[in-house]
């Protein structure tokens, strides 16, 4: 993947966000490219889910700058939020009505809405074909969370913001969802995933950034990771040694 600036689909400069008195995010830089899918690692209470927020334009920044596609997300807030799917850590579900009900209530709302045909199509790429009329409170963890990416694929996104999409679900969802964004990001959908799992990490993300009580500790790859740590002296021989390192 060349590093041009105009490969660069989201650029994030300086970027501070502060929730009444406490500082979650101080000061994170970062670029993205288009088709990449960047792993976003950290502590709990690091600032993964703001610096999400703040790109899905659920909430402003305290201070800096954030583009999509060369549109500040300030000024360009509805046109941003097009080229967004946003797939929360919570299920934005209708728990009694089925898959169908809920891929056609979140299509009418969406500005690009689609036929019966086209949501069904949507419905068995993520997987869920088979329970098309089944009523969501009858589905696994795992098909609920299927569903959420479905739903938040309807409107087309360039971008998919994904918090912690496989947390607590079965390996073989968990496996399918994993196989699933590969495609997206091949097809072009730009893909930012936080997970606490390594594993998930070296399979599916091109590059990683680690963020530490609101600052961005490392952006690279695994190997770059690796490499580093082996610098300072440590000698990694799992991942479970460099999770560790990583985070510590
Ligand atoms: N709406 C809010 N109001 C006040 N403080 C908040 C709010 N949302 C997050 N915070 C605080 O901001 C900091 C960063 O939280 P955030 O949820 O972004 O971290 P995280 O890395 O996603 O954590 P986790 O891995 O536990 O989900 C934490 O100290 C958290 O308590």
């Amino acid at each position: 993947m060349e590093n041009t600036e105009t490969e660069k689909i989201i650029v994030i400069k300086d970027v501070y966000k502060k929730y009444k008195g406490r500082m979650a995010l101080k000061g994170v830089s970062l670029s993205i490219r288009k088709g990449e899918i960047f792993g976003l690692l950290g502590p709990n209470g690091a600032g993964k889910s703001t610096l999400l927020s703040l790109l899905a334009t659920i909430v402003p920044p305290s201070k800096g700058a954030i583009t999509v596609q060369g549109l500040d997300l300030r000024k360009h807030k509805k046109k941003v939020r097009e080229q967004i799917g946003y797939v929360p850590q919570d299920l934005a579900l209708w728990e009694e009505f089925t898959v169908k009900d809920n891929f056609t209530f979140w299509s009418k709302l969406s500005k690009r809405k689609k036929s019966k045909e086209e949501l069904y199509k949507l419905c068995e790429k993520v997987g869920l074909g088979d329970r098309w009329n089944d009523r969501v409170e009858n589905l696994s963890g795992g098909m609920k969370r299927k569903l959420n990416i479905g739903i938040a694929l309807i409107h087309e996104p360039s971008i998919l913001i994904m918090d912690e999409p496989t947390v607590g679900i079965d390996i073989q969802s968990k496996f399918e969802i994993n196989r699933y964004v590969k495609e997206l990001a091949a097809e072009g959908t730009t893909i930012i995933y936080t997970t606490h799992d390594m594993s998930e990490i070296t399979t599916i993300c091109h590059r990683m950034g680690v963020l530490k009580e609101g600052r961005m500790d490392f952006i690279g790859t695994i190997e770059e990771a690796k490499y580093n740590a082996e610098n300072e002296g440590w000698n990694i021989k799992n991942q479970e040694e460099l999770i560790y390192h990583i985070l510590k």
